[in-house]
């Protein structure tokens, strides 16, 4: 409706001949809010029509990803954290964080029960596998007092790994036991005290739609809904049913009541918003819908949202680009590069492309557009 869809590029932008229409909008559908917040979306979204000049998708991709120098030591790149991996799941969490690497982040932990993480070991030795978290079944026979012991020691096990981190992603395969839930909200609770940025997806999401005040108002909390996670959420926190005449006004409400956390929402186009715009990325990606891509999608927005970061505060802000929220930059860049891999994964697997496929691209893709060297 207020956006338009770019031609080639596939991120859509506000065109200049939207921004009047869409400001009417947000009024109507912002109603209440006061005249300077007006003012200050009206800004905000007058830095992203700019940004539509030349900047697309491509764009961002190319102003964040950090350059391959020889100066910068292990670490700076990026170090991830992805909390997940259950009894039932170990394949979510192995694709966040191999993706997560193979975008260019140095360093990919996961933090899993004991049991699942044998096997995501067993995977990858690139990853730095913790096998922290415990699941109902395996203390059955342990008391009160023993369970408040075992979460106590599972908070201070993390406690001392989360300061490194540059971002944590939050649920891909967790599961959805009550007690590694428990434990997990703490983890959430602790790393927003500490301002650790986090992509929250899979049962992260169904744990946050139950419990909205673990990420309210947290700027650095992204949320990556599917179909069935998105309703749930829009039914808990805007109380009706997904409204499709409105996609964009409705997402832009959902952020807005959430305290202005981004939410990716995915689907045939990507939308993203942080309650004051609303971006979509609708590149042409892959016709197989493969369970684990939005895996991907979460380990990649990780790393792009902590490079969006650093690029924010290693440039100055003139630019349209670093003015622009990182959370929002790095599920543009996210969304773009898992859209291209699996296109090219299609073009060579058709039918039997598969989640691994695609993570082989994600290289080749981020290539074409940020050479090396
Ligand atoms: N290779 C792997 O390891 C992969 C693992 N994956 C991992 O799977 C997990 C769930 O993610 P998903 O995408 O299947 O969730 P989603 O679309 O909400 O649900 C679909 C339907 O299933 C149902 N349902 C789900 N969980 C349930 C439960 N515990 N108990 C009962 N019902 C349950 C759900 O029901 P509902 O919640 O709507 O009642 C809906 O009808 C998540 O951790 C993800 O990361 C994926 O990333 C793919 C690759
Ligand atoms: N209908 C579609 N057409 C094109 N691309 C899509 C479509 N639906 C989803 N995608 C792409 O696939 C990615 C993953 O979305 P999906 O809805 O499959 O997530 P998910 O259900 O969480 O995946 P997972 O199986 O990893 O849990 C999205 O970011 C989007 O780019
Ligand atoms: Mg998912």
């Amino acid at each position: 409706m207020f956006v338009k869809h770019g031609v080639n590029s596939g991120f859509s932008s506000l065109a200049s001949s939207a921004v009047l229409r869409r400001q009417q909008f947000l009024i109507r559908s912002l109603g209440g809010h006061s005249v300077s917040d007006i003012t200050h979306q009206k800004k905000r979204m007058e830095a992203v029509k700019c940004s539509s000049g030349g900047a697309d998708a491509e764009c961002v991709l190319r102003a964040i990803t950090p350059s391959l120098d020889p100066k910068r030591h292990k670490g700076q790149a990026g170090k991830i954290a992805v909390i997940g991996g259950c009894r039932e799941y170990t394949g979510a969490p192995y694709f966040a964080a191999i993706s997560a690497l193979k975008i260019g982040a140095d360093l990919s932990h996961v933090f899993c029960t004991q049991g699942a993480a044998t096997v995501i070991k067993s995977y990858s030795p690139e990853l730095i596998v913790h096998p922290i978290l415990e699941e109902s079944y395996s203390i059955s026979d342990v008391d009160d007092e023993g369970r408040r012991q075992i979460l106590k020691k599972i908070l201070s096990e993390f406690d001392k790994w989360m300061e490194r981190f540059d971002c944590l992603v939050i649920g891909p395969g967790l599961g959805r036991d009550p007690f590694l839930l428990e434990c997990v909200s703490k983890i959430m609770t602790h790393a927003r005290e500490s301002n650790v940025p986090m992509v929250v997806d899979g049962d992260g999401l169904f744990l946050v739609t139950n419990c909205i005040e673990l990420v309210s108002g947290y700027r650095l909390a992204v949320l990556t809904p599917n179909v069935n996670e998105y309703k749930r959420l829009v039914q808990k926190v805007l109380g009706g049913d997904v409204d499709d005449q409105n996609t964009h006004g409705e997402l832009l409400s959902l952020s807005k009541q959430i305290g202005g956390v981004t939410i990716l929402r995915k689907g045939k186009s990507d939308l993203i918003s942080d309650g004051e715009i609303v971006q979509s990325v609708s590149i042409y990606g892959s016709p197989r819908r493969c369970g684990g891509q939005g895996d991907i999608l979460s380990g990649s927005v990780a790393v792009f949202l902590s490079w969006a970061r650093q690029h924010i505060s290693a440039t100055e802000r003139e630019s349209t680009i670093s003015r622009t929220n990182p959370t929002v930059l790095g599920c543009i860049a996210g969304s773009a590069l898992l859209r291209k891999a699996a296109a090219l994964a299609f073009e060579h697997k058709k039918r039997s492309t598969l989640t691994t496929d695609i993570i082989e691209h994600l290289g080749q893709s981020l290539e074409a557009i940020c050479p090396a060297s």
